[in-house]
């Protein structure tokens, strides 16, 4: 056992939200460590083996021996990543060795393919010597398409890049280096935005003079920051011209003529601090000495110079970013590798240069300026973000980074002549890059291109509620068209101002109650309901009264395309609203499809989600039809199960004849799909397992279509899996309207209910 207590918190013991025993058993359950290889292409026959291995591996080998670029055609080359270290510098915790360095490796790695889907290996070189170090590395250069050196402590890390990029002609980037400097200076940009600051004039002082810290005082002086205006401290105090103690040639070059000797004295006045060193080295009082509204990043890990509870008691009107992911603004290098990488290797890059750093640093600040999706803000601090003091950088879960930042990169790459595959359409670039973590994203992508070709009126029923109003912001925006607020005028506009946003042209506001269509609605719905128990007066307060029920007026009626709903009342009760105006489809089944978008396994669409409880052998034949187109349309090759507890007769129950009606009639109508059942869910997405038991079965390969037997089963599968497992849910959607009309989950955040809005639209656009 060793000497670490295992049930002490991390960090700080007021705020640390997690114990080493945690940490220690997440790193130990299951497979040891964070990674495993995976195949991508099949070795279960013979056939496989013959043409992945001997002797089909001979083609591609003689290949890229005539031609070495083929490399990057038929082998993991261009995608592939070595994140290097010799554990000199682990986090803040100190020359931990190459050993111990592993994990923080294996995470990199991790990091690279969960945000930017790089794909990489952890190399943790036992050597100090540089000489060995560089060796090492530079002759494992055919294997990978860049290498990220990761906690080599200063001065080494300076001359082992230098001669790793000399030798080496893929980008080799120093991440503790370049990344925090691209990260940090993301950050500063907007800070001195916020705090009217103008770099030119901004002095900073930064305490450690290591690999990130040089960087950052280099990136910011390309950037404009002047010489004379950036102080460096390390273990000696600060470094000043003429000092001789414990120098080297890259402290020298950032020598500051001053007369302060340590922190304390260099912070007196100054605007931003800078933290790369160690926990703790930033006091309260050495904060409450720095100028007006103080800009502080205590980028130390895992614990910052200076917590940011500590820093605001002594300076209420600071900034405070740190490393970590449990306070707001986190200025980690996570913000920047994984998708500076992506760029680099998508345009082949020779090397990562000083335009492609800052082009970014400034895509970085610049999301951080935009609206932040409701999605990104629970993924979060737990609380909506809004640009300002406590959101200075993005979240690194926000999905928008990915077709932001490389394209970004990659621009820079072209534009500075480094990039060997240059990209002619940078915009499909930043498409595709959005559907790289996802595989129906594509689909939806080009779904919402079809929108904005084509812009359709929605009416967003509950105009007066603030994340309805952002969604319907975000609508014209993204130019899907004009988006409809049902509401009252003054609130709606209040509302607008409280987000301090500008009210955009271009978006209608209706009052139900005051509507000159009012009449024109009631008059419809009495000719719908006279015989039903209705009377005109109740139409008519129906009109005045219910959002829900104009809305739907308004599509049924032909005044407005779509309409959206549902954030406000239950689901049934919003249903009820719009099946007031809007009829189902004649002779078809009205039903719910849930989109759930799974990292590993891919989408799956799930019904009937939202309306029948029990359904019969013809509805479950006609959902599993509607599904089965609906996935072809998002692109995927429709494989229709029909879940059960029961596979195939086992065990025997009740529910099961009904699905085994509605294989036969599917089968009677020699429907374009393939479909089978009843099976249980490990069955239907488990290949292997039925290719052991169930060989007879009709599926091609895993579901992509889950036909449930009744409401309660769906449900829980849609509501359930989202919350154990990495997956997005979309839906349910309703499938079967004679006029688009979707309700979003009471929950739904503002990117829930744009989706829903657009896919309403689409529906709307004559095919
Ligand atoms: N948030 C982020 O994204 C990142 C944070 N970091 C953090 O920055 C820190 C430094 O990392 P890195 O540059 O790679 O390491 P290095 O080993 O290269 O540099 C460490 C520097 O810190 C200085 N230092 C150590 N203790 C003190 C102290 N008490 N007061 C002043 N200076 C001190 C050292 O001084 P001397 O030269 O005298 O030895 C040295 O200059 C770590 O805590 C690391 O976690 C690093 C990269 C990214
Ligand atoms: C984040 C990081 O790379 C470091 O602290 O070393
Ligand atoms: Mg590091």
């Amino acid at each position: 056992m060793d000497d670490v207590a295992k049930d002490a918190p991390l960090g700080d013991a007021r705020t640390a939200r997690i114990t080493a025993e945690e940490a220690l058993a997440l790193h130990a359950e299951g497979r040891p460590g964070k990674l495993e290889t995976r195949l991508t292409k099949p070795l279960v026959t013979a056939r496989d083996l013959s043409l992945a291995y001997s002797p089909g591996v001979a083609e591609p080998c003689l290949h890229i021996h005539r031609n070495p670029a083929l490399a990057y055609d038929y082998t993991s080359k261009g995608n592939f990543v070595a994140v290097v270290s010799n554990g000199t510098a682990v986090l803040g915790l100190g020359n931990l060795g190459a050993l111990a360095a592993k994990p923080v490796m294996e995470g990199k790695v991790a990091l690279f393919k969960r945000f930017a889907d790089v794909d990489g290996m952890d190399l943790c070189v036992a050597t100090e010597d540089v000489d060995e170090f560089v060796a090492a590395v530079r002759f494992l250069g055919p294997s990978f398409g860049g290498i990220n050196l990761e906690d080599i402590k200063a001065p080494e890390c300076f001359v082992i890049e230098q001669r790793l990029r000399e030798l080496m002609d893929i980008p080799v980037f120093h991440d503790d280096q370049h990344g925090t400097a691209i990260v940090a200076a993301a950050g500063l940009i907007n800070a001195l935005h916020l705090t009217g600051r103008d770099i030119a004039e901004t002095r900073l002082v930064i305490n450690g003079a290591g690999a990130a810290s040089i960087a950052c005082a280099e990136l910011l002086k390309a950037m404009g920051m002047r010489p004379e205006n950036v102080v460096l401290c390390d273990t000696k105090g600060v470094i000043w011209r003429g000092r001789r103690e414990g120098m080297n040639q890259w402290k020298s070059a950032h020598a500051a003529e001053t007369g302060a000797r340590t922190l304390a004295e260099a912070l007196e006045g100054a605007d931003v601090f800078f933290g790369l060193s160690v926990k703790g080295a930033l006091t309260q009082e050495m904060v409450r000495a720095m100028a007006p509204k103080p800009i502080i990043f205590a980028m130390a890990n895992p614990d910052p110079e200076i917590t940011p509870e500590e820093a605001k008691a002594a300076r209420p009107d600071c900034i405070i970013a740190t490393g970590r992911s449990d306070y707001p603004n986190q200025v980690n290098n996570v913000l920047g590798f994984p998708f500076i990488f992506r760029g680099a290797l998508d345009v082949r890059a020779s090397t990562i240069n000083d335009a492609m750093k800052i082009a970014a640093a400034e895509a970085l600040a610049m999301l951080a300026r935009e609206d932040v999706p409701e999605e990104v803000s629970g993924a979060g601090a737990g609380k909506a973000l809004r640009f300002g003091p406590d959101y200075i950088i993005p979240n690194a879960f926000d999905p928008r980074l990915i077709s932001r930042v490389p394209p970004a990169v990659a621009k820079a790459a072209m534009d500075s002549g480094v990039a060997r595959r240059p990209l002619m359409d940078l915009r499909r670039y930043a498409r595709e890059l959005a559907s790289r973590l996802d595989p129906t994203a594509a689909a939806l992508e080009a779904i919402t291109e079809r929108v904005r070709a084509n812009p359709r009126r929605v009416v967003f029923a509950e105009g007066e509620e603030e994340k309805v109003i952002r969604a319907a912001i975000a609508f014209r925006n993204a130019g899907y068209g004009t988006p409809v607020l049902i509401g009252r005028e003054d609130r709606i506009h209040a509302s607008v101002a409280a987000l301090g946003l500008p009210m955009p042209d271009g978006i209608e506001i209706h009052n139900a109650r005051l509507s000159e269509s009012n009449r024109r609605y009631a008059e419809f719905l009495y000719a719908r309901r006279q015989r039903q128990g209705f009377l005109f007066r109740d139409c008519q307060r129906l009109v005045n009264q219910d959002r829900n029920v104009f809305a739907a007026c308004m599509v049924a009626m032909g005044d407005a395309d779509a309409m959206v709903t549902g954030v406000t009342r239950s689901y049934s009760v919003a249903l009820e609203g719009v099946l007031t105006a809007i009829d189902p489809e004649p002779g078809g089944v009205l039903f719910g499809l849930t989109l759930m978008l799974a990292s590993r396994s891919g989408t799956v669409l799930v019904a009937d989600t939202a309306i029948h409880e029990r359904p019969d052998a013809p509805t479950l034949a006609e959902i599993a039809t509607k599904s089965a187109a609906a996935a072809r349309r998002l692109g995927h090759e429709p494989r229709v199960a029909f879940l059960s507890f029961s596979t195939f007769g086992d065990p025997k129950g009740v529910i099961p004849g009904s699905i085994r009606d509605a294989v036969k009639l599917l089968d009677a109508r020699g429907v374009d799909f393939e479909y089978d059942g009843e099976m249980g869910a490990d069955v239907a997405l488990d290949p292997a397992l039925r290719a052991a038991l169930y060989p007879f079965c009709r599926l091609t390969g895993p579901a992509n279509v889950l036909v449930c037997p009744g409401l309660h089963a769906a449900h829980i599968l849609t509501k359930a899996v989202p919350r154990l497992t990495s997956a997005t849910s979309i839906g349910p959607l309703l499938v079967g309207l004679s006029r688009p009309a979707q309700i979003v989950p009471v929950e739904a955040g503002v990117n829930q209910i744009l989706e829903v809005a657009c896919l309403a639209a689409h529906t709307a656009i004559p095919r």
